[in-house]
This record gives C-alpha cells, sequence and structure tokens, in this order.
C-alpha cells in the first residue's frame, strides 16, 4: 500500500523526516510518535501535497512526485486540524467534498447519506456544523475522508479532543472502515496504547526516523513472565502471601503485580524457567491447600515496548517520550 524509501524532509531550521524507509501492508496500520514526530509531514508528503527533499515514496504504487493527482483521487484524507465551514450542514458539506471527488449529484447525496449513518451522525447532519461538539466534527471529517470509497485513509490524530467515550466510539469506527469495507487505513496518534487494540501493525517514528515497524502482536508477544493468582483459605487468610513465601524459600523470586493498581493486589509475578516452573507453582500451591484462580503467561503492552526500544534516541524530548507512553496506557 505505501513504501518509502530513504525518504527526507527537511525544513529550515528542523528536519521532520529523516531518511525514512518503511513499507506499510492492507490493514489498519499506526503510525505512531510523539508531538512533532514528523507524522503529519510524512502523511502531506504520501498525499503529493508536499515535496520530500529526499528520497522517494510510492503510495498504490503510484510514486508521490508525480502522480499527486490520481493518489488523491483513491486515499481519504482525514486532516489533524479543524479545517470544518461553520454554517453549513454536514450533509451539505460531505455532499460537496464528494462532489469535488467527481461523484455526480445523486451518488453524491446517497453516499453522503450512507457515510453519515456509518459514522453515527443522523438528525444532526442537517445542523450547521458550528454547533457540533468536537467528537461529531471529528465524524464530519471521517465522513469526507471516506465518501468517495477511497481504498486508503490516512487518518491524522482523529482522537485528538476527545473524551475516552469518544475516543474508544472514534477507534471502534475505524477498525470497521477495514473490516465493514476492506479499506486499508494509515492512523496517526501520539497515544500509543490505543493503538494497540486498533491496528494490526505500528509504525513508530521519533525525530523524523523509523524506531521500529512490526505487526502488534509481535509488539506485544508473550514474555515469559508468569501471572498467578490464587484463593485464600482458612488456613492461609492471605494465600497470595504464603505463595509468594513458598516460593522465595525454594528459591524463586516474585514480585508484586499490583503494579499500584487497586483491585489487583492478588496478582504474582515471576520468571518462568521453563516447564518446572509452572509444576513448582502448581506444587507449592496445592501443598498449601489452595485454589489457583489463575496461571498465565503475560503480554507486553505496546507502552512497555516503546520504552525499552527508544533508548537512545536524541531528538525527542523526555517529556514528548513520557506524554505518548504515559496516556497511552
Ligand atoms: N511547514 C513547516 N515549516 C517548518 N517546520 C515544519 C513545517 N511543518 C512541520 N514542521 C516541523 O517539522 C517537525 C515535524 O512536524 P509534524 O507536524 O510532521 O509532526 P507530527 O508528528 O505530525 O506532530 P503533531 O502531531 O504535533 O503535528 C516539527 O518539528 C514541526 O515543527
Amino acid at each position: 500500500m505505501i513504501a518509502t524509501e530513504s525518504l527526507s524532509k527537511r525544513f529550515p531550521r528542523v528536519t521532520a523526516l529523516d531518511r525514512l524507509s518503511v513499507d506499510v501492508g492492507p490493514g489498519v496500520t499506526g503510525l505512531v510518535g510523539a508531538n512533532g514526530a514528523g507524522k503529519s509531514t510524512l502523511i502531506k508528503i504520501l498525499l503529493g501535497l508536499s515535496p520530500a527533499t529526499e528520497g522517494r515514496a510510492e503510495v498504490l504504487g503510484l510514486d508521490v512526485a508525480t502522480k499527486g493527482g490520481a493518489i488523491r483521487e483513491r486515499v481519504g484524507y482525514m486532516p489533524e486540524h479543524d479545517c470544518l465551514p461553520p454554517d453549513v450542514s454536514a450533509t451539505e458539506f460531505v455532499v460537496h467534498m464528494a462532489r469535488m471527488s467527481g461523484l455526480p449529484p445523486t451518488a453524491a447525496r446517497e453516499r453522503t447519506a450512507d457515510t453519515l449513518r456509518h459514522v453515527g451522525l443522523y438528525e444532526e447532519r442537517y445542523r450547521p456544523i458550528g454547533g457540533y461538539s468536537t467528537g461529531m466534527k471529528q465524524r464530519v471529517k471521517l465522513a469526507q475522508a471516506l465518501v468517495h470509497d477511497p481504498e486508503l485513509v490516512f487518518l491524522d490524530e482523529p482522537t485528538n479532543g476527545l473524551d475516552p467515550v469518544g475516543r474508544d466510539e472514534m477507534l471502534g469506527l475505524i477498525r470497521r472502515i477495514h473490516t465493514d469495507f476492506g479499506i486499508s487505513v494509515l492512523v496517526t496518534s501520539h497515544l500509543l496504547g490505543e493503538l494497540e487494540r486498533t491496528c494490526d501493525h505500528v509504525v513508530i517514528i521519533d525525530g523524523g526516523k523509523l524506531l521500529r515497524s512490526s505487526s502488534t502482536t509481535d509488539f506485544t508477544q508473550t514474555t515469559t513472565t508468569l501471572a498467578i493468582e490464587v484463593t485464600d483459605t482458612d488456613d492461609h487468610p492471605d494465600g497470595t502471601r504464603a505463595v509468594r513465601d513458598a516460593l522465595h524459600a525454594r528459591g524463586v523470586e516474585v514480585l508484586d503485580g499490583s503494579g499500584g493498581l487497586p483491585g489487583a493486589g492478588h496478582i504474582l509475578l515471576l520468571t518462568a524457567q521453563g516447564d518446572e516452573t509452572y509444576d513448582l507453582v502448581r506444587d507449592v500451591v496445592a501443598d498449601l491447600g489452595l485454589g489457583l484462580v489463575r496461571m498465565e503467561q503475560r503480554r507486553h503492552h505496546i507502552s512497555e515496548v516503546f520504552t525499552d526500544s527508544d533508548q537512545g534516541s536524541e531528538q525527542s524530548t523526555e517529556a514528548q517520550r513520557k506524554e505518548a507512553v504515559g496516556h497511552g496506557s
């Protein structure tokens, strides 16, 4: 779907993209990076709206340097910033955008109605956009990106400004763009965690450089960390502690798995050394007469991986990194 080769974009004072080479296939792909990482710059180059300083890129097999018009016919774009006219309704605006994309009047009206229904705008679609909430405006921007039935859409920070419920709804909509319509998606975010559930593939950039590109499952691959939860009994009113002490006595280091989270204080974490560790836990729990509620391999969260792999980055500030990691988990 997208291929870049040593793509660079230099502004007088800043290098926004620095020899970025990445391939993006079909499906939902997250493009993640802190503010200023170069996400919007990359999208503008891929749409043929801004020339690269060096390197090359193709979208749907078309060269961005020479085929911008053809790319924009087949690709939808939801820009990051508010760009909606306040005095017209969602219906009028989206019909207009459909007509701009070349749809005849009747098809434009039909596609607009379908698309606005898909993004969840119903009666409100006849009211002026100026009175819409942020979430409704984001939906209008999404609708205009989809109305001409593109093969691929670029969504630039679609969850910006949304509360947690609005963000979840938007992420659900994004997922369905692919599952219901087969349209591939490139979605940017500075919130790493939210892409874990939504994307098949994640590309992380930092200071215009590629940090990592891999499937979401590779990011969150199972670790050798075991999470254990046990019941309490009259003999052992604190079963968790009894197991921890018993394992400790056998030379196994055990960590408190609560991570400071309320309600998660009864999870123990330990590093599995092979099948023996499973057997040992089973025997210890049985010897104490406790019930084993759970013993499972723990999965990484993307944000943990990012923290690990982001060592040595020169250009992003610690504050940006914390923002990108912290908000997402
Ligand atoms: N037209 C421009 N002129 C000068 N510098 C620019 C221009 N556009 C972007 N930049 C700079 O390039 C860098 C990358 O910006 P870009 O907007 O691509 O980042 P981003 O990852 O999309 O972040 P954000 O989400 O904050 O927009 C930033 O340092 C930005 O200030």
